[in-house]
């Protein structure tokens, strides 16, 4: 009776070992601070979003790896007790979602590329599993040296002890070497992915939001290296557990196998089931945790705007709905995995049950030669078979449910860009073979104008429809031409088409049809990097990265810039005296989207930017509508000096008179074309003119 009682210890230790290891990792996954709790005293006190936004990643994650790598025992829950995730795709009826295409042998190939540190961990693996295998058998031996008071008992005890030290050492070395892989894979991962969306043309973001994008990079990518390299590493020690038990048994008792072999069947049957329902809600979770993601980045990035208009409650729970719906799909999960947990027990305890039963006949038949010990042993070994069984069930679902994350992961990995508008044409540094995606296309032309070209812009009958609004004509026949050391205003109603011809001008998209020409060369036929440092944009609203004055003058040219280059740029925008003021000069840091600077700081350190490069043509988005009009007139005047110095092309996209005014020519766009163009005096005296309509709407109204 009391060896009965070792073996089922024995059965309980191995249900606790392979239930609480989820449990462990469900904990460890759910960060100890609430968001909710995160109390900012003012903005300033906001981290920056990137810090913040991590957080909520994290907590995205963590759902999401928790739904993923939760064994059959372990349920969502956080730390409020509250079960997490679900999907708001399933609220929204997108159930019909396609199931994902990526292979198995896609994520098996990311393995391929660290197969020498994979190799070295299943080596390790194979030494610590033989090992433990090992245990049982002695455990009967102990048990019947015992029985017969043989005196061999020091040494196996001694022997046991060393097999164990040999394990330990190779356990850890399979846990450092897979965690590692994992960590290599992932890096590889999110370079190549980041490669692949740096290089998707201006339209990609056009219909992608960016928090999902981010989304990809940092939840996506260690879910799948994690349950890649997690259940690889499961799947060969069940592999190598079931194949040692199963000769163990067999060894042991053939006929007592029967009994144990009957277990398995139903328990694969349930792992597949269980595997097939939930790959299908994988995918949908994982684009639900991005959209939760892409509000809270675009709240959390926008945080003076949701708190001007008192909306913190407002954006609270609407991020709190985009989690909540995916409690829905949890709570299908929890079912699935408690069907699935309470399925595999049964199955393995009735066999134990039954093995107990013949084998405990077995040993009181006084014609059967098996002792107690042997029956100790094929317990345990019946035991570690139905682990492994189900172990290996496990990691399977897991693998296939993380084709989910994968192939969000390798639909952009493997998108080609449709046009040229990146830049980017090397291949992602240091980064495995089998994760780079499309090769990028040749650029169509390298071609380069010599120095102290003529840069002439012109447009020649350009039209233009945005690929997002493929029904809306925005530019229906543009001609214009801009010679050096010209300034020509363009002027228009909003949303006229200006600042897309300035997107034109940039390639950063296509035009529909015409031709966009520097210096008499279709620019099209011009290599795309070299066409951007000959031109010069300062958008409507400058973006500043977070960092320095300096450093962010210094990202408009590669390479190293002296302070010399970058204090002339400023000194040709008027701003260094405004630079000088600040509380640390150039190198005062100026916040996420320089956020601590004022809307004018901004748009003179951007055009600082622009000229520190010494462009051929230069293009100003409406940049003065934040400066007051003294600084509005010191830079201008700045700004057109140095133009006409260094001969270049300003197109000048303007509303203010003062703007229009000092412009060589005003170009009037409407209807998608140039309906004229003319002097600011000449457009003004004629009665007709659209620049006079626009400028004095209440006197001639349109
Ligand atoms: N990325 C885009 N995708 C789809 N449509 C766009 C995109 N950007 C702009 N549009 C649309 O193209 C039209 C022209 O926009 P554009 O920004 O060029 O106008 P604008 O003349 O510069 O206006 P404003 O003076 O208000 O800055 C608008 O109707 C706008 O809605």
């Amino acid at each position: 009776m009391h060896r009965l009682a070792v073996s089922a210890r024995y059965a309980s230790y191995f249900s606790r070992v392979h239930g609480p290891k989820s449990l462990q990792r469900s904990a460890r996954l759910f960060p100890s601070q609430p968001l909710h709790r995160a109390n900012f005293a003012s903005q300033s006190d906001v981290p920056p979003t990137s810090t913040f936004f991590t957080r909520l990643q994290r907590l995205g994650l963590a759902a999401s790896q928790t739904f993923q790598s939760q064994s059959a025992s372990a349920p969502l829950y956080n730390e409020n007790g509250k079960q997490t995730a679900a999907s708001p795709d399933a609220a929204r009826g997108t159930s019909t979602q396609e199931e994902p295409k990526l292979e198995l042998s896609r994520l098996l190939q990311l393995a391929k590329e660290e197969r020498h540190l994979i190799g070295f961990a299943l080596s390790a693996q194979l030494i610590s599993a033989s090992s433990i295998m090992l245990f049982p058998f002695a455990l009967g031996k102990v048990v019947d040296t015992v029985s017969s008071s043989a005196p061999e008992l020091d040494a196996l005890v001694a022997l046991m002890g060393g097999v164990f030290a040999i394990s330990a050492v190779a356990s850890a070395a399979r846990v450092s070497a897979m965690s590692l892989a994992g960590s290599r894979i992932s890096r590889d991962l999110r370079v190549s992915l980041f490669h692949a969306i740096m290089k998707q043309e201006t339209a990609f973001f056009d219909k992608r939001q960016s928090g999902e994008l981010v989304n990809r990079l940092s939840s996506d990518v260690p879910l799948v290296a994690r349950t890649l390299t997690d259940n690889l590493a499961k799947i060969i020690r069940a592999g190598v557990t079931s194949t040692a038990s199963l000769g163990f048994i067999l060894y042991l008792s053939p006929t007592l196998s029967l009994v144990t072999l009957g277990s398995i069947p139903p328990i694969l049957g349930f792992a597949v089931m269980f595997g097939r329902a939930a790959r299908k809600l994988s995918r949908k979770l994982v684009d639900a945790l991005a959209e939760a993601t892409q509000v809270a980045a675009e709240r959390t990035s926008a945080i003076r705007t949701v708190r001007t208009f008192g909306a913190e409650d407002i954006e609270t729970k609407r991020y709190a709905n985009r989690v909540d719906e995916t409690y829905h799909l949890a709570k299908k999960v929890a079912f699935a995995d408690g069907l699935y947990a309470g399925s595999v027990q049964l199955s393995a305890q009735m066999s134990l049950c039954g093995v107990l039963w013949f084998g405990g006949r077995m040993v009181i038949d006084p014609l059967n030669p098996m002792t107690m010990g042997a029956l100790t042993s094929f317990s345990m070994y019946a035991v570690n078979l139905g682990v492994a069984v189900s172990g290996m069930g496990t990691a399977y679902g897991q693998l296939t449910r993380a084709l989910g994350a994968g192939h969000r992961i390798f639909e952009v990995i493997d998108r080609e860009p449709d046009g040229a508008s990146s830049t980017i044409c090397e291949q992602p540094p240091n980064v495995a073979h089998s994760q780079v995606g499309v090769p990028v296309k040749p650029k169509a032309s390298l071609r380069r104008l010599q120095p102290g070209y003529d840069a002439t812009v012109s447009f020649e009958d350009v039209h233009f429809k945005y690929p997002t609004q493929p029904d809306t004509a925005i530019l229906n026949g543009v001609n214009l031409t801009v010679r050096p050391g010209e300034i020509i205003a363009i002027a228009g109603a909003s949303g006229s088409g200006k600042s897309t011809m300035s997107s034109l001008l940039s390639r950063l998209y296509e035009p529909t049809s015409g031709t966009i020409s520097l210096g008499n060369e279709p620019i099209a036929n011009l290599d795309t990097a070299w066409l951007r440092e000959q031109i010069a944009v300062v958008a409507q609203e400058p973006v500043l990265f977070n960092g320095t004055i300096t450093e962010n003058i210094q990202y408009a040219m590669p390479g190293e810039v002296s302070m010399q280059r970058i204090q002339r740029a400023a000194r040709a925008a008027a701003s260094h005296d405004m630079i000088l003021s600040l509380p640390n000069k150039y190198e005062t840091m100026v916040g996420e989207r320089g956020a601590s600077l004022s809307g004018g700081q901004r748009a003179r350190t951007a055009l600082c930017r622009a000229l520190v490069r010494d462009p051929r043509v230069l293009v100003l988005d409406e940049h003065s509508a934040a400066l007051d009009a003294e600084s509005e007139r010191a830079v201008a005047q700045a700004v057109y000096t140095s133009a006409s110095e260094l001969n270049m092309a300003v197109i000048t996209i303007a509303h203010r008179t003062s703007s229009l005014r000092r412009a060589d020519r005003v170009a009037v766009l409407a209807d998608g074309v140039v309906i004229e163009i003319g002097s600011y005096d000449d457009l003004m005296k004629q009665e007709d003119s659209c620049l006079r309509r626009m400028l004095n709407p209440t006197r001639t109204p349109i």
